[in-house]
């Protein structure tokens, strides 16, 4: 964790929909005037998609599992350095996994292939991680440590299964019968480097609907945000103004004395009232740390 140069993570599993709520951060970024330097936690993964073909058939051959979920298939060590690196110096080096036909044609390779490295834009403000291991311990790497507002961005399994069933046929060209078979494939990964990291974080957004999800495998459409709630539950941060975000947000209520419920079309406006001021005080504590007084002397 480093004043000077800030990290906010927000975690999830795949599908969880940590892309989707960038857009609440990078609105936020702009209204307090602030550069961030944007990373996808899929830049650590170990492999192409062809590479991870082989690994997975290598690892069923032997008996065993690997998964996009745990530390096989992603570099937690490569991970843990480059937030190390972005807190110290505020330099670092990224790339990009193209998923997508649409994502991999500007840079005339293949879906599945990563980009070269390259250097972090200089001088930036913060550095925002969305991905899959923001928050992830091991014995060897702790990645959580460096991490200085981690939130969790995680749906009820049901919904976050749909999500991904439905994103990874519709837009990323898998079948549905092999993405049923890499929800399978990832479970022990899951319970053993997903799951614990919500244990971890400042905050934790989970969707919960209130439609019929016990299928997931069957959804044809995934529950819309006005056919939700979102639990939001906080942890070790101080002075919470839950009356606030109880008069501001319509509709909401508190469920436990750390967790405020807000309806689903609500939750581009929570995280916004909530995240706000969280994000004003790194701000803050990164111009202390540079020896810059603010003109309110804070
Ligand atoms: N709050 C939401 N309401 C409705 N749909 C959502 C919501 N959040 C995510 N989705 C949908 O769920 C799918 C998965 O979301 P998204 O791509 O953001 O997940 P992700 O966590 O970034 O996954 P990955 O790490 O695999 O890229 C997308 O189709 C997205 O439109
Ligand atoms: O979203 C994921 C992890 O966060 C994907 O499962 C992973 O990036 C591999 O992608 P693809 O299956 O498109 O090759």
């Amino acid at each position: 964790m480093s004043h000077k140069n800030p990290i906010i993570a927000i975690t999830g599993s795949s599908g969880a929909g940590t892309s989707t709520t960038c857009t609440a951060f990078q609105h936020i970024f702009r209204t307090l005037d602030i550069d961030a330097a944007f990373v996808e936690g899929d830049s650590f993964h170990r492999f192409s998609r062809p590479e991870m073909e082989v690994e997975i058939r290598k690892a069923k051959e032997a008996g065993k599992y690997i998964s996009y979920f745990g530390p096989e298939a992603n570099d937690f060590g490569a991970l843990e350095n480059f937030f190390a690196s972005y807190g110290e110096t505020g330099c670092g080096k990224i790339r990009h996994y193209l998923h997508t036909f649409d994502e991999a044609v500007p840079y005339n390779q293949l879906p599945g292939t990563f980009t070269p490295w390259q250097d972090l834009r200089a001088n930036t403000d913060l550095l925002f991680y969305e991905g899959l291991h923001g928050g992830a311990v091991t014995e060897q790497h702790n990645v959580a440590q460096h991490v200085d507002l981690l939130i969790g961005m995680v749906p009820i399994v049901n919904l976050e299964w749909i999500q991904k069933i439905i994103r990874d046929t519709s837009e990323r060209g898998h079948s549905r019968e092999a993405v049923q078979a890499s929800i399978v494939r990832s479970m022990d990964d899951y319970i053993n480097h997903i799951t614990p990291q919500f244990s971890r974080t400042h905050i934790n957004f989970q969707r919960v609907p209130t439609v019929d999800t016990s299928n997931p495998f069957s959804a044809k459409d995934i529950p819309s945000l006005d056919e939700s709630f979102v639990v939001i539950r906080f942890r070790g941060i101080k002075h919470v103004d839950f009356p606030y975000y109880l008069q501001m947000i319509n509709g909401s209520f508190m469920s436990r004395v750390n967790t405020l419920v807000v309806p689903g079309g609500k939750m581009g406006l929570a995280m916004e009232l909530i995240l706000t001021p969280l994000i004003e005080e790194l701000m803050i504590k990164r111009r202390q740390a540079r020896g810059q007084v603010d003109w309110l002397g804070t």
